[in-house]
């Protein structure tokens, strides 16, 4: 696999990386391209992060926002992944609603809402279906049985290869997400992952050999740069 991976003192560590090396794409992706597009993960350990970077003056007008997967939920449940952003980074900043793209979840069909923020993906960057965009940054996290995005073990979500959104499957419940080639078309892919009970997945993860069905992060090898930012509780048992 070619990666980076960093194992920081603990989770303070892991954030001020994380902003240090985010800052620094963002501003490689507006230098180059006058724009930056970026997938945020939900779960708790990006939070600071989102609260960092709503600490920083930068030019948000050329920043358009997405998350590589959400709950099947309101935007305004607690458990939503756009919920958090917004109240971490997005609400804190005059951040234009116009650049947030969030995942549809208020109809009651979660294929077609699916369907229509993949639409919406190939409008936003002008390609054709069976083209896959570049995201300029794509966060991920993992869960403790390696899931990644809502690509759960052994779920049809991971199979799914022509398609850059679709349904996942958290114990029966539906969630929307970002598919596997998606995600690997990004120039630069971020896990962040803290604590110690992510340390028997991430050992799988990084095996020379293990199912990739079982551990889903292992499907991630994307074309641009991979990154690992670890604390220790969570990278302590790796041999890296
Ligand atoms: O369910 C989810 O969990 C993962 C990991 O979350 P964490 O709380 O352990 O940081 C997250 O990456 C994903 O986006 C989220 O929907």
């Amino acid at each position: 696999m070619n990666h980076n991976v960093e194992v920081l003192a603990d989770k303070t560590a892991l954030v001020e990386r994380s902003l240090e090396l985010v800052r620094a794409k963002i501003d490689e992706a507006i230098q180059q391209g006058d724009r930056c597009t970026i997938a945020l993960a939900g779960g708790s350990t990006p939070k600071p992060l989102y609260e960092s970077l709503a600490t920083l003056n930068l030019p948000w007008e050329k920043i358009h926002i997405f998350w590589g997967d959400e709950r099947y939920v309101p935007p305004t449940d607690p458990d939503s992944n756009q919920l958090m952003a917004r109240q971490a980074w997005l609400d804190r900043v005059s951040f234009p609603e116009a650049n947030i793209h969030p995942i549809p979840t208020q109809g009651e069909d979660p294929a077609m809402d699916a369907q229509r923020h993949e639409a919406h993906l190939q409008q936003f960057f002008t390609i054709s279906p069976g083209e896959f965009p570049n995201f300029d940054i794509i966060l991920l996290g993992i869960g403790d049985d390696a899931h990644t995005a809502s690509l759960f073990p052994h779920t049809e979500a991971l199979q799914v290869r022509d398609r850059l959104v679709t349904v996942g499957n958290k114990d029966g419940q539906p969630r929307i997400t970002f598919t596997v080639p998606l995600i690997n078309h990004a120039h630069n892919v971020f896990f962040l992952v803290a604590g110690a009970s992510k340390q028997q997945a991430l050992g799988q993860i990084f095996a020379d050999e293990a199912d990739p069905l079982t551990y889903p992060a292992r499907l991630i090898q994307p074309l641009g740069e991979l990154w690992w930012l670890l604390d220790e509780p969570a990278g302590r048992e790796l041999a890296i």
